[in-house]
């Protein structure tokens, strides 16, 4: 599903008007009709449309006449409907106008009594503050949902103030319960503080033909899309059908991370995964991860060619390689990654294993000048904020906002990576600029071990023949889509990594069932 700037949506609708005679007046039709059927199934099976109360907020552009034509729609099928349009300050209730001098207290009542209102006052075309009354009249609205645990806000392409571009917000936006956005997601969607005000977020058709958006080249991830990229499992097959996975990740003070993202390649559906160890650490994984193999490392003493050659040795016949998770930052750890660095870029492509660097493998790197000369092409880098600063010369990175967007886009070109940009909203796009971005977030995310589990799914994803992009883009998806599942049983606090593993086949289920 892509995901628009109003620059696009807008060349969007002018150019289905031009090659396909749909007119605005057309796609505006289909706009009010559409986010009367998605609100209509989101109301089943618990409540009925018949006497449901509705109030519409209404603005003065097409976003408002959006919302006449589901009001018109809700009033067929049922409901009592009330409009008030905000610049003529006039209120209709069940199709009766109320007279001017009713007007306030009338409002004040339907507000007091309604079970839903409707943000219809403006959507893309918002282009300056909020004027003082309609803040006013959504503070109202605010107080009222406040009094009311019951109430429930729905906007109509967007809350009202929020900038569909940036994902910034004006002071008067409140929160909606539920989003019912029209024909494409709007990049603000993704970026804080914006993310915060959408609530539930549907996508309601309006019609535009499918091949107009050819062009664009950013999208949300989806259970639709994940589900297309996921291997097949023949049955037909064995281990070595999904692909071995070797993993250089791991060391005394951090024995958890190998495991984590070892067992997260094979939860994903990896063949074989093998984990490139010290004799000294053996004991620690040989006791908790009874299926991986293991490449006996010499101790750290030893050279760092004596150890990156063991290593190399064994490579043949992987299919990916996940370098990084807790390995530490010692000057041999650094000289062992990069004659393994050295030994990939000399092979050809197709001999070679696919490379994810995470964690202490990009903490490393970035201590070097012009470290992204030493990738081998079709590389995965997984930073989060704190990382991809450091592989920025020390910039401050934000967790959400929309300057990571560009930030991203530029590095993954100039770096000729695929880059998975972690935090909430995780972006992933490759040197050519293709972007996919993640719209779940989950706070409970926010834990040790929970990078090391997505890195590995994503070796786990290359090992079974994904390209570098959709590797990350489905590691990224389902790794959000299993934290869901563990927080649909304890919330979104007190999540562990490894909680995570047992509910990341099940996140594929999931995928494909939907
Ligand atoms: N153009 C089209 O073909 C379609 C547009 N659609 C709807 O149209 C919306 C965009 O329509 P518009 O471009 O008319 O924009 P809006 O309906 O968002 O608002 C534009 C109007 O609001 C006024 N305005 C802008 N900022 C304001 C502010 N801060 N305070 C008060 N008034 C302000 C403008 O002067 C203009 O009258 C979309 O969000 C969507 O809901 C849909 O109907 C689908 C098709
Ligand atoms: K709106």
């Amino acid at each position: 599903m892509h995901i628009v700037t109003v620059a696009e949506m807008r060349a969007l609708e002018e150019q289905a008007d031009r090659q396909y005679d749909l007119s605005s007046h057309i796609l505006m039709q289909n706009a009010g009709k559409s986010a009367a059927d998605i609100f209509e199934a989101h109301l089943l099976p618990h409540h009925s449309m018949n006497g449901l109360e509705v109030l519409f907020l209404i603005g003065p552009g097409n976003n408002g006449g959006d919302g006449l034509v589901m009001a018109d729609h809700l009033v067929e099928a049922g409901a009592f409907v009330s409009l008030y349009r905000w610049k003529e300050r006039k209120l209709t209730v069940r199709e009766q106008d109320i007279s001017e001098a009713e007007t306030v207290s009338e409002l004040e009542s339907v507000l007091q009594s309604t079970d839903y209102i409707i943000d219809a006052l403006l959507g893309t075309g918002h282009s300056r503050p909020l004027p003082d009354d309609m803040r006013a009249l959504l503070r109202r609205v605010e107080q009222e949902r406040e009094r009311r645990a019951s109430l429930r806000i729905v906007a109509i392409d967007l809350p009202t103030g929020l900038n569909p571009d940036t994902g910034g917000v004006d002071p008067g936006t409140i929160h909606a319960d539920i989003t019912i956005t029209l024909a494409c997601p709007k990049l603000g969607f993704f970026f804080f503080p914006g993310r915060e005000y959408l609530g539930e977020l549907y996508v309601g058709d309006i019609g535009l033909p499918p091949e107009l958006e050819n062009h664009l080249t950013t999208e949300m991830l989806t259970d639709k899309q994940v589900e297309d990229l996921l291997p097949g499992r023949s049955l037909n097959s064995n281990k070595g059908t999904f692909g071995k996975v070797m993993l250089f990740c791991g060391s005394p003070p951090y024995p958890g991370s190998a495991y984590l993202a070892g067992t997260a390649a094979g939860r994903v559906g990896a063949g074989l995964v093998t984990l490139a160890v010290t004799e000294q650490m053996l004991p620690v994984y040989a006791g908790s991860f009874h299926e991986a193999t293991f490449v006996l490392f010499p101790p750290e003493d030893s050279g760092s060619f004596q150890r990156s050659q063991e290593l190399i040795t064994h490579l043949p016949g992987y299919r990916s390689l996940l370098i990084g998770p807790g390995l530490g930052q010692s000057p041999n750890t650094r000289e062992v990654i990069l004659q393994i660095l050295e030994h990939l870029r000399n092979q050809p492509e197709e001999k070679r294993p696919r490379l994810v660097i995470d964690a202490d493998g990009l903490n490393n790197l970035s201590a070097l000048e012009h470290w992204w000369t030493l990738l081998p092409s079709g590389t995965v880098i997984t930073p989060h904020p704190g990382e991809m600063g450091r592989l920025c010369n020390g910039l401050k990175v934000s967790g959400g906002n929309i300057d990571r967007l560009e930030l991203a886009r530029g590095k993954a070109k100039e770096w000729n990576v695929t880059l998975v940009l972690k935090g909430a909203c995780t972006i992933i796009t490759d040197p050519a600029g293709n972007t996919r971005i993640n719209w779940q977030a989950n706070p409970a995310l926010a834990t040790a071990g929970t990078g090391d589990v997505l890195a590995g799914m994503i070796g786990g994803f290359l090992a079974q023949g994904l390209s570098p992009f959709d590797a990350a883009g489905t590691g990224v998806y389902l790794h959000t889509a299993a934290s869901e599942l563990v927080s649909a049983n304890i919330g979104d606090a007190g999540l562990l990594a490894s909680d995570l593993l047992p509910q990341i086949p099940r996140a594929m289920v999931r995928c494909r069932q939907s």
